[in-house]
């Protein structure tokens, strides 16, 4: 230990001259000296002050030198402090007894001072060098042993480390060491490996690589290589990043390359990659792939002519589906739309979904028009087959609405909008139809938005009418019924058919509230003519979907019923065959409870729907709709005429009365006629018209003649 300040002697002697002529002398010598007066405060004093020397009298009254001594040598604090022994001692016993307890020297009295500081000073020096020299050897094993210990570590984070590790000598290439991960992670065993030239075994998993890495690692201190596919010597493929630095290890320079295997993370980002641009259901690109695909292609075809067509496919009624059956069947439709449109796609097609129940077809490579016709025509038969879904049979029905590229649109976004605006179009006309963009179409689609809007609140601003189409028994010509049909009276537009704004308020779920009003006034209505003392028919009420699942519709035909006091039997409700495709309990159960208020029940459009006609025995019916669709063509096509033949048939085994919808010529009159059908609904013997004009038509309880209608009858050729 190297003091740096004044030397501390302790002087021991109960003699206060020996003391005070000792102390004078060495403080001269720049000492800093302390004095006991005896061994027992000697050793108080060492609690607190460690000295560098000390000088100690023998013979003491309390306690002698040698004991002291001895004492002071096995505390820690003073065991390695020179002690000098001053004594008027002469014999060769004391001074061996000295040297016994631990003295390191011996100065007999009297002495000259001069000698006793040079003894003072040798033991000084020497006591400074033994500790140096201890200081030393401890300092090296402390090196030792975090040398050890830092040996230790380092094999153990080498060994456990999560990257595959390879050393090699930059010098001569050869490899120095991996650990048991680069193994892992790239096959092979480090017994073979140590030796081995690295850019040798480092190409050997790809090309050239390996002698890249050593040359990159030869002039720079560090590299790195992300993303690299290589293949083991198993022939397995893994993917790594690897880290590459040099470092000096003694007179050695030292290359580490680190493998770190990448292939989770890489999994990772293409799920989440995947996620992003998938919808999660159908596993169909969703609208952030499909606007990005449609944009390379619009792309593709500027440099290279051709167009690109886009289909925008909604499914109709999928809302009831989800409505009446439960999203788990809703789910399990969509899916099997997905399936069936990818198997009707080329390659070069992307099917999307954008949510809920519409669907996307991206289509490059088409030539014309007639193409994408030809493809919406593919894609709305394959959806023929009846799905099968968690135990229903579902039909798929689709509209379509087509926008090409050049023409409809410059951007993805309007193409999309184009194809949206023929798509509504398409719906409008009906079932399973597709509809190509035309500019003026986007004009009708703006007028459409407009209606949208101007929809709010009509009901409370009382815009919507009833009027009521006549529906006429066959054989006495006499009037039956009225279908009540909703008007709309727009301040501006005029009077708009129901086509146009049903679906709005479907879409807008106003539908309960103004069905209500609806079933309200036709009941009130009907209560009226009667009051008057007109002849009694009944009326025909339309529900919808949302009106059967979404409100207490038997609440609500009862509270029309107690409002306006009209018989029940003098009310029918029409359901559509869509809403009845549901044969569970639960709508057989609404049913019977509407029956048992004592009103009629009709299914409308019968024979355009769903599946199965095994719910016509089911439900509490007493008529059936037959839909215009087989109306218009049971003249002229037989397959149509044999359809029409086999419903009436059915109906008058289950006991229930039939209407045929739509007759608007004289031909299908007859043929109707001849099939013994028993009440008729059309244009050729009146159109829906306003309450006025059905209270002159009760009066005279007379139907309106074939003359008068002229303008209505169209004789198909
Ligand atoms: N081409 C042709 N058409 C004929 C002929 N005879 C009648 N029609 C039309 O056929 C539709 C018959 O009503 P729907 O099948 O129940 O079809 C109705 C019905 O589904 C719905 N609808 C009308 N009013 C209501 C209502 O108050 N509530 C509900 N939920 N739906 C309604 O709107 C649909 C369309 O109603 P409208 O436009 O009034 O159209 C009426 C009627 O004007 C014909 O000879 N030829």
């Amino acid at each position: 230990m190297k003091i740096m300040r004044n030397p501390t002697i302790l002087v021991i002697d109960d003699n206060p001259l020996n003391i005070g002529v000792i102390v004078d002398h060495l403080e001269v010598q720049n000492y800093d000296v302390l004095v006991a007066l005896g061994g027992l405060e000697a050793l108080e004093r060492v609690r607190y002050v460690t000295p560098d020397l000390i000088l100690l009298d023998v013979m003491m009254p309390d306690l002698d030198g040698f004991e002291t001594c001895r004492r002071l040598k096995q505390q820690p604090s003073t065991r390695d402090v020179p002690v000098i022994f001053m004594t008027a001692l002469t014999d060769l016993d004391s001074k061996i007894a000295a040297f016994n307890a631990g003295g390191v020297d011996y100065v007999t009295k009297p002495f000259q001072i001069t000698e006793l500081l040079a003894r003072v000073r040798t033991h000084l020096a020497l006591h400074q060098t033994q500790s140096e020299l201890k200081d030393e050897v401890r300092a090296r094993q402390t090196i030792e042993v975090s040398l050890r210990e830092s040996e230790l570590r380092h094999r153990r984070l080498f060994e456990t480390a999560g990257d595959g590790i390879l050393v090699f000598d930059s010098a001569t290439g050869l490899i120095n060491d991996v650990n048991t991960r680069y193994t892992d992670i790239l096959g092979g065993s480090a017994d073979d490996l140590r030796g081995r030239k690295a850019a040798d075994v480092l190409n050997g998993y790809t090309h050239g690589m390996g002698t890249a890495i050593v040359d990159a690692l030869s002039t720079q201190t560090e590299a790195r290589w992300d993303d690299w596919s290589w293949q083991r010597p198993d022939g397995t493929d893994v993917s790594v990043e690897i880290v590459g630095a040099t470092y000096h290890a003694g007179d050695r320079l030292l290359a580490q390359c680190s493998f770190r295997d990448i292939r989770a993370r890489k999994e990772a980002e293409a799920r989440v990659r995947y996620l992003a641009l998938h919808d999660s259901l159908t596993g169909l690109p969703n609208r952030t792939l499909l606007m990005d695909r449609l944009g390379q292609s619009m792309a593709h075809v500027r440099r290279h002519q051709g167009q690109v067509a886009l289909l925008l496919l909604d499914l109709d009624h999928f809302k009831h589906i989800n409505d009446s059956l439960g999203h788990l069947v809703g789910d399990g439709l969509l899916e099997e739309v997905a399936k069936r449109l990818r198997s009707v796609l080329r390659e070069s097609d992307t099917p999307a979904r954008l949510g809920g129940d519409e669907f996307v077809i991206a289509a490059s490579g088409i030539s014309c028009a007639a193409d994408a016709e030809g493809l919406a025509e593919r894609v709305l038969d394959c959806f023929r087959p009846v799905a099968h879904v968690l135990g229903h049979n579902l039909r798929i029905n689709a509209s379509i609405g087509i926008s090409l590229y050049p023409g409809d649109g410059d951007t993805p976004v309007a193409l999309l909008q184009a194809a949206d605006t023929a798509m509504y179009q398409a719906k409008k006309k009906g079932r399973g139809q597709y509809r190509l963009f035309s500019h003026d179409l986007s004009m009708a689609a703006d007028r459409w938005h407009t209606l949208s809007s101007d929809l709010h609140g009509a009901c409370e601003r009382g815009e919507f009418v009833l009027h009521y189409q006549p529906q006429f028994s066959l054989d006495k010509s006499t009037i039956t019924g009225l279908e009540a049909l909703l008007r709309w009276q727009h301040p501006t537009e005029g009077m708009i058919e129901p086509g146009l704004f049903i679906p709005l308020l479907e879409e807008h779920g106003q539908m309960v509230e103004v069905g209500r009003w609806v079933l309200r006034t036709a009941c009130l209505q009907n209560a009226a003519w009667q009051a008057q003392g007109l002849r009694k028919v009944r009326v025909a009420v339309n529900l919808s979907a949302q009106q059967f699942y979404r409100c207490d519709i038997v609440g609500a035909v009862n509270e029309a019923l107690s409002e306006s006091g009209l018989s029940p039997q003098w009310l029918e409700l029409e359901l559509t065959e869509s809403l009845t495709l549901d044969d569970n309990e639960a709508v057989l159960k609404t049913m019977k409870d509407l029956k048992a208020l004592g009103v009629q029940l009709s299914l409308d459009d019968f024979g355009t729907g769903w599946s199965s006609l095994s719910y016509l025995k089911r439900f509490p019916l007493d008529r059936i709709k037959i839909d215009r669709s087989f109306v218009r063509d049971i003249v002229n096509d037989a397959s149509t005429a044999a359809i029409v033949h086999s419903i009436l048939d059915l109906a008058r085994q289950l006991g229930l009365d039939c209407v045929a919808e739509g007759v608007e010529t004289v031909d299908q009159l007859d043929h109707l006629r001849h099939e013994q059908c028993a009440e008729i609904q059309g244009f050729l013997l009146s159109k829906a018209i306003h309450p006025d004009g059905i209270a002159n038509l009760l009066m005279s309880n007379a139907q309106p003649g074939r003359e008068e209608n002229s303008t209505n009858v169209r004789r198909r050729a």
